[in-house]
């Protein structure tokens, strides 16, 4: 494990006045629990006016952070694929990459989980909340995951998807993670272990125009509050983002836009933001969709009659009829034009799939083998732009290619940046989409505006 040299990174001593270091240093340091999440946290960070670089996985080794790819940093966000695996994994690894954007001097953190609160009733939202709070030795946080841009609002406590409760949304019937309470209070009540830690405050509606008189009671250990408009997350932000009681925030990536703006009116940025880094490469794009969300059925629905497209089906693939192999050929038949790979299905033939194959085991069937795809058709160099539908998906597809950090460019839609990273082979471009984000035509328009 590799063991950072503040000095030497950042050329500065611990004694150094606190908003000097604030100035110099990094402020805010996520952690995401899956990687669409990460890019989604990232652009809004960048939105906001932040430097923001995503480091993937717990970060294991040295780069320079303070000047990184020559821009300073403000912002780093670390994406971990820890939605759905073990609590007991989620926490350790959030954990360790708390520590480690200490050691980077970070001095704000912030949990990034789904806007749809994607969790089960093991957790793993409210056990990593719980851990990273313990170590911060903070009192209150906030449990904010409203992104209206993107539909998601909370009223009441209440978590809704486009005007729906999330609990009657399509997100009820989410292949790995189906939700089945909309109450944010409840919901994280079932994760919470502990007695003596359920305590669940609430910000209402009507008190967020009043915030500047807020004071949470003693006993609020996690805070939901409402948030029905951008205009409630910027009063959330402006209140919350610098409060000495709040060192880490939690929720979705709606809050991220205003956090800049909060930092600088608090003078821990003086300086402008760089330009947006350039992503663009000259390349057909490969797009993968392994997320069964309703945004992306219909994208793949619309993209099916426009690109050269193969269905990957997890009964072929445990039998045999469908193999790496296979699909390799493909993409080498195809590689001089921008091609689709899909899993997509209907909840109900997921659910087919599952109840034959194993929950799991159809999940890892398909994310080893759109992974393996992916590494294939960039290390033969067919293709260097890459579009990932869904969050899970993505990790997986991420790993495989070894891309250790991106910059963050443009965004394509509300909450999906295009991404510049180096791998041995050569610079990559990439889009990982959110499995709900994005219109009908995202695709299509998204290879448009990755090629130069
Ligand atoms: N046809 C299918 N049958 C069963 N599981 C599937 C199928 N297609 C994809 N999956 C699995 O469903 C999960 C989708 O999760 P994810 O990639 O996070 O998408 P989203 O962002 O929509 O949640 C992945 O683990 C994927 O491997
Ligand atoms: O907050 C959000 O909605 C997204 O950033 C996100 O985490 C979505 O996850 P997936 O739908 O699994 O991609």
């Amino acid at each position: 494990m590799y063991t950072l040299n503040i000095e030497n990174v950042f050329g500065l001593h611990m004694s150094e006045d606190v908003q000097d270091i604030q100035k110099t240093n990094p402020i805010l340091g996520c952690i995401a629990d899956d990687f669409t999440g990460a890019s989604d946290m990232a652009s809004f960070l960048r939105k906001g006016g932040l430097n923001t670089i995503q480091i993937n996985g717990v970060p294991d080794d040295d780069f320079a952070l303070r000047k990184y790819s020559g821009m300073q940093v403000d912002a780093i966000v670390i994406a971990l694929k820890t939605r759905t695996c073990e609590p007991s994994i989620a926490i350790s690894e959030s954990l360790q990459s708390l520590s480690w954007l200490q050691r980077a001097r970070c001095s704000r953190f912030y949990f990034k989980y789904c806007s749809t609160f994607d969790s089960t009733e093991r957790g793993n939202i409210g056990p990593v909340i719980d851990a990273l709070m313990d170590k911060l030795a903070a009192k209150h946080t906030i449990v904010c995951p409203a992104l209206p841009v993107n539909g998601r609002t909370v009223y009441m406590g209440q978590l809704f998807v486009h005007g729906t409760l999330l609990h009657q949304s399509p997100m009820a019937t989410h292949p790995l993670n189906p939700m089945k309470d909309s109450d944010l209070a409840s919901l994280l009540d079932a994760q919470v272990a502990d007695i003596n830690k359920k305590a669940c405050g609430h910000i209402g509606y009507p008190d967020l125009s009043k915030l500047e008189t807020y004071v949470p009671q003693q006993n609020d250990r996690y805070i939901v509050t409402d948030a029905l408009e951008t205009g409630h997350l910027q009063s959330l932000a402006k209140y919350f983002a610098c409060h000495p009681n709040f060192p880490l925030l939690t929720g979705g990536s709606g809050l991220a836009e205003f956090l800049g703006e909060a930092y600088r009116e608090a003078g821990w940025l003086g300086k402008t933001p760089s330009p947006l880094a350039e992503t663009r490469l000259s390349s057909p794009t490969l797009v993968i969709a392994g997320s069964c969300s309703q945004a992306t059925q219909g994208q793949v629905e619309h993209s099916k009659s426009k690109l050269p497209s193969l269905y990957i089906n997890p009964n072929n693939l445990a039998s045999g009829r469908q193999s790496a192999q296979s699909i390799a050929e493909w993409i080498q038949q195809h590689a001089a034009q921008s091609v689709l790979l899909y899993s997509t299905e209907s909840a109900a033939k997921v659910s087919a799939n599952q109840d034959k194959l194993g929950l799991e085991n159809a999940a890892s069937i398909i994310e080893k083998t759109l992974a393996d795809a992916a590494a294939f058709a960039t290390n033969a160099g067919y293709y260097k732009n890459i579009v990932v539908a869904g969050g899970e998906t993505s990790g997986a597809v991420v790993s495989a290619l070894g891309i250790k950090h991106f910059v963050i460019g443009q965004s394509v839609a509300p909450g999906v940046p295009l991404m510049r990273a180096e791998t041995s082979s050569g610079a990559l471009q990439l889009a990982l989409k959110s499995g709900n984000f994005g219109d009908y035509d995202f695709f299509s328009t998204t290879i448009e505006t990755m090629t130069l």
